[in-house]
Order: structure tokens, then C-alpha cells, then sequence
């Protein structure tokens, strides 16, 4: 198990760096197994690199998208991460919708029932024994997908997603896979841009305790890759 930092300028040079390194595991995992399994996020850095990925030179058919966490919203919500990722670029290249597993929307079947949503996303990824890449984004406080710092989803040991209420960044319903799900991904990928993240990013690396900042949490069984820029990097 390794740890690599990839230092950028900005987060444009995280974005473009994590593509082509993207592009590269990608071909890679389906050389070896035939199919890649990526797991997918919300906020800036996570839905730019899929933007940037729309040009790349991948063989998307092959590729199964999994979600890291998602707003309980409406399924056309601006908030949804997947409606996000889809215009950023699931609907650009060609995949496999049958190999697209976005989590449950607060309509249709679902519909106000958060936890039944969350039941069936965790029966859905249980059977998965390895994501080739798990992608994530980090707010400033250290969180990663919807786990809070000393929030029910951090400490949870069992499930593989679960729901998440009060959310400290809105909405504040979501459903979340949890760490030790995050942790069946070969690699993690954190895209982490900004000095109001550099404390939480530097205290993550040392292996404070991810109750306090679940990014340190957040290994892969291979390799956790931290793509940095200048600002995010400087309490390292
Ligand atoms: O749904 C979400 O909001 C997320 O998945 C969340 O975990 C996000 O990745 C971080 O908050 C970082 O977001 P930024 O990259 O926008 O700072």
C-alpha cells in the first residue's frame, strides 16, 4: 500500500494531470479484467476532471461508473451529482447505460424514503470486491464523499452505503458509500485544490483520526494518490 502526492500549480493542473492518469488506469484495468469499475463524486474538482476526460482517448463502452455519494434530491435537480457528471460527460461519450449505477433519486420508487434508497445502493455495490478507482473530492474540514467529521458515517463499520441527514454542506439529505467501502477501491484518488484545505490535507497524510478528518480514512488497497495544488499543499 502506497502513498504518492501529484503537486500542481492549480486546480487546472490537478484536473488535467488526474485525466491523463485516468486515461492510462482506465486502459489499463480493462487490459487486465476487461472492464474498469470507477467510482465517481461531486464538487468542483471531481466534475472537472470528467468535463476534461470528454476528449480523451478511452474505451468508455468498457467502463462501469459506480458514485461515491449523491444528493437525495429529484433526479433533474441542479444538485444531483449525477445529473452533473452526465453533462459533463456521460452523455458525450459512448457508455454503457447498463454499466451506469447512479444512486437513487428522492422520486420515482424512492421518494421520500432516504433509507430504503440507501438499502438498496449498498446491496447493489456489496457484491463489488474492487473498484479500480475510487475519485474524490475533500471539503475543508477534511470530509470526503458525505462523511462528516464525528458524524454517524464515519464511524459506520458495517454497511457499504448508508444515508446521511443534517448534512453540514447542503443539501443535507444524501446517501454515501462509507470507508470501509472506500477502502475496496485499489486505488483512492483525492482531488484537493485550495489553501482553506491544506490543514485538513496535511493532518489526513500524518494519519490523524479520520473520526476528526475522514480523508485519512480514505486508502486505497493499492495506492492513495493526492493530487495537490501549491495552495493545498503548503502545511505538508
Ligand atoms: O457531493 C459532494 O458535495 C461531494 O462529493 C463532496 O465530498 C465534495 O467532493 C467535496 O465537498 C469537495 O468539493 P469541492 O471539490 O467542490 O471543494
Amino acid at each position: 500500500m502506497t502513498t504518492e502526492i501529484v503537486r500542481e500549480a492549480d486546480q487546472d493542473g490537478i484536473v488535467t494531470a488526474a485525466a491523463d492518469r485516468l486515461t492510462a488506469l482506465i486502459a489499463e484495468a480493462i487490459a487486465q479484467r476487461g472492464r474498469a469499475r470507477v467510482v465517481l463524486t461531486g464538487g468542483g474538482a471531481g466534475i472537472g476532471l470528467l468535463a476534461a476526460l470528454r476528449t480523451a482517448d478511452v474505451d468508455w463502452h468498457n467502463v462501469e461508473f459506480f458514485w461515491g455519494d449523491e444528493r437525495f434530491v429529484a433526479a433533474d435537480d441542479r444538485d444531483r451529482n449525477e445529473l452533473q457528471a452526465r453533462e459533463a460527460l456521460l452523455d458525450h461519450v459512448h457508455v454503457d447505460q447498463a454499466l451506469v449505477h447512479p444512486m437513487p433519486a428522492d422520486d420515482g420508487v424512492f421518494a421520500g424514503d432516504v433509507d430504503r434508497a440507501a438499502r438498496w445502493y449498498a446491496g447493489l455495490v456489496e457484491p463489488v470486491d474492487a473498484f479500480d478507482v475510487h475519485l474524490l473530492g475533500m471539503g475543508g474540514e477534511g470530509h470526503i464523499n458525505s462523511i462528516f467529521p464525528r458524524s454517524p458515517a464515519v464511524a459506520e463499520q458495517a454497511a457499504t452505503a448508508m444515508p446521511v441527514r443534517d448534512c453540514p454542506k447542503p443539501p443535507p439529505t444524501r446517501i454515501t458509500l462509507t470507508l470501509p467501502m472506500v477502502r475496496r477501491a485499489r486505488q483512492v484518488w483525492l482531488l484537493v485544490a485550495g489553501g482553506t484545505k491544506a490543514e485538513a490535507a496535511a493532518a489526513a497524510m500524518a494519519g490523524t483520526d479520520a473520526v476528526d478528518v475522514p480523508a485519512a480514512g480514505a486508502v486505497g488497497s493499492e495506492k492513495t494518490v493526492w493530487f495537490l495544488d501549491d495552495a493545498a499543499a503548503v502545511a505538508l
